[in-house]
């Protein structure tokens, strides 16, 4: 596996000197801080499930939520701690007794008490003085050590705390007994400098293992908790797809991925079940993943560029910084508008045609002009899509075989008038006129047709199916011939259901004319 840290001049050389651990904890958030996504709210039994997938993926730590915030949730929490997963199940509590008491009684392995140090929540929110603050916290911290439960102390608000009074805090907290402080920056205010400049002096003076929870107001969560690691944080907080309060948390998946493919930092994480859980933790919150999310994302190993998709095609780390294998994911050549020539032969070929013997030159040129029309439209081409058009340019007549072109048509069709069609054929060089009405444009048209043609040839049978969604969809026409004593089959495919249906019937014709005696 690559690991940039050792490949990369640049990263390496960024990187020397500094005190990043060699494993990093994992402290997943996803059911607690996740949760407290706006319009989120999971069953016990969605909880559970979670809980039982994030055991598996490797967690060190599953925060599987608040107990005292409802009863429904402590259900939940008590069924986690019960299921003997090899994850540490940690509670939310504020600096509150009854909060410990109901974390206790779930029997969680760890509460997570906080309380906010920020001169803003001690002014306006907590009505409390620094000391009382203090001697809230210790005295939360020592009740839950009295039960002999591991405690993670958090200083709400840390980054907008006044430094010294911050340090002051969590001294105070870990003479108390805290095993592990942790350092939230609770609306996402750090920037990466200065998150590497506070874990660096809080380094200085706490000796307990450090812990980051960041938040994403400014899109940072994950840069900050990667700072706070090169200062050696040996902690952080993550949640799944990055839910969280707001604009979120720092997304696991982004966490973990740069800490083991950038930094090289070992944590437990198995990658590859990362795109699983991120699906099931999207099922369950109904908050869908954005497609260009990183790592997670329908878009994270697709490419539609016709140079990106040829590099890719080349060497996949051209165009992918990891293979998607590593996350659980799958490469995607897509195909649309931007796509090349090698993009295109590379999907038939998947589909299994090889230009050169399957389709000529010509046909396949053909089709990278249809595949990009239908791009230009604002269209993803589906594979479906590459079909149709495949069977439409491989099973149409050479223009020397053909007898009969379409040479115009025109329908007219609405609420007040009967559908009407005029079609002029050239066959054999002699333009033939003609028009019909009918139920509904297509069927007006097809009857122009066999109009013009005459008796001889014979509609059969003919069925349309919508290749793609959308009333642009490439639709597939199919119809069935009959004359001069054959039965002929032949499709066509286009955009306008009119035109896939008159190319359909003209290939029909021309096909039964093709081999009729003459
Ligand atoms: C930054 C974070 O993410 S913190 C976690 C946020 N998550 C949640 O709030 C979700 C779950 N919360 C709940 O279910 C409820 O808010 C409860 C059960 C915790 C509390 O409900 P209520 O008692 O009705 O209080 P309410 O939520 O309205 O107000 C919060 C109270 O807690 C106090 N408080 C807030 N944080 C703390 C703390 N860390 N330690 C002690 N007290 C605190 C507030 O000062 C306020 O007290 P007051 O009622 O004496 O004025
Ligand atoms: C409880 C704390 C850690 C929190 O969620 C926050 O400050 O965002």
């Amino acid at each position: 596996m690559i690991i940039y840290r050792e490949e990369n001049e640049i990263i390496k050389k960024a990187l020397e000197n500094l005190n990043i651990p060699e494993r990093v904890y994992i402290f997943d958030t996803t059911l607690r801080d996740g949760e407290q996504t706006p319009g989120v709210s999971l069953t016990p039994e969605e909880k559970i499930e979670i809980a039982i997938k994030l055991d598996d993926l490797g967690v060190d730590v599953i925060e599987a939520g608040f107990p005292v915030s409802s009863l429904g949730e402590q259900e939940a929490i008590k069924k986690i701690c019960s299921l003997n997963l090899n994850a540490e199940i940690c509670g939310l509590a504020r600096a509150v007794k009854k909060d410990i008491d109901v974390a206790i009684e779930c029997g969680v392995d760890r509460i997570h008490t906080f309380i906010a140090t920020s001169p803003l929540h001690r002014k306006y929110k907590l009505k409390k003085s620094k000391e009382e603050i203090i001697d809230i916290a210790v005295e939360a911290i020592e009740y839950i050590k009295e039960h002999g439960i591991r405690v993670e102390f958090s200083a709400e608000d840390a980054t907008r705390t006044e430094l010294d009074y911050l340090i002051e805090v969590y001294k105070k907290a870990v003479e108390a007994g805290a095993d592990i402080i942790n350092v939230p920056d609770t609306v996402g205010v750090m920037i990466p400098r200065a998150m590497y400049y506070l874990i660096n002096e809080l380094k200085k003076e706490i000796k307990v293992p450090i812990s980051v929870h960041c938040h994403n107001d400014f899109g940072l969560a994950v840069a900050n908790s990667l700072a706070a690691v090169e200062a050696g944080a040996e902690q952080v907080h993550c949640t799944i797809n990055g839910l969280g309060e707001r604009g979120g948390n720092a997304a696991l998946e982004e966490v973990v991925m740069s800490l083991v493919s950038i930094y090289g930092v070992k944590t437990e994480i198995k990658t590859e079940k990362l795109y699983e859980i991120s699906q099931l933790v999207s099922k369950y919150t109904e908050i869908k993943v954005q497609p260009n999310k990183a790592v997670v994302g329908e878009n994270a190993f697709a490419h539609e560029s016709g140079i990106h998709a040829h590099g890719v095609l080349a060497h996949a780390l051209t165009y992918e910084p990891i293979p998607p294998e590593l996350v659980g994911q799958k490469r995607k050549i897509i195909l649309g508008k931007h796509t090349g020539t090698h993009a295109i032969e590379a999907k038939l070929k998947e589909l299994g045609i090889e230009v050169g013997k399957d389709i000529n030159k010509e046909q396949f040129e053909e089709i990278v002009k249809r595949i990009k029309a239908l791009g230009d439209k604002g269209k993803r081409v589906t594979d479906r899509d590459v079909e149709a058009i495949v069977e439409d340019v491989v099973g149409k007549l050479a223009k020397k075989d053909r007898v009969v072109e379409l040479e115009q048509i025109a329908v007219m069709t609405g609420n007040k008038v009967i559908p009407t069609a005029s079609v002029a054929l050239k066959i054999e060089e002699e333009i033939k006129k003609s028009s019909a009405i009918g139920v509904g444009p297509v069927d007006a048209a097809v009857k122009a047709i066999q109009r013009a043609i005459g008796e001889k040839i014979k509609l059969k049978e003919y069925h349309i199916n919508a290749i793609t969604g959308g009333t642009d969809a490439l639709a597939e026409v199919i119809v069935t011939l009959e004359g001069y004593g054959r039965e002929i089959t032949t499709k066509a495919a286009s955009e306008d259901i009119v035109r896939a249906s008159v190319e359909a019937v003209i290939d029909g014709i021309n096909k039964i004319l093709a081999k009729r005696e003459k």
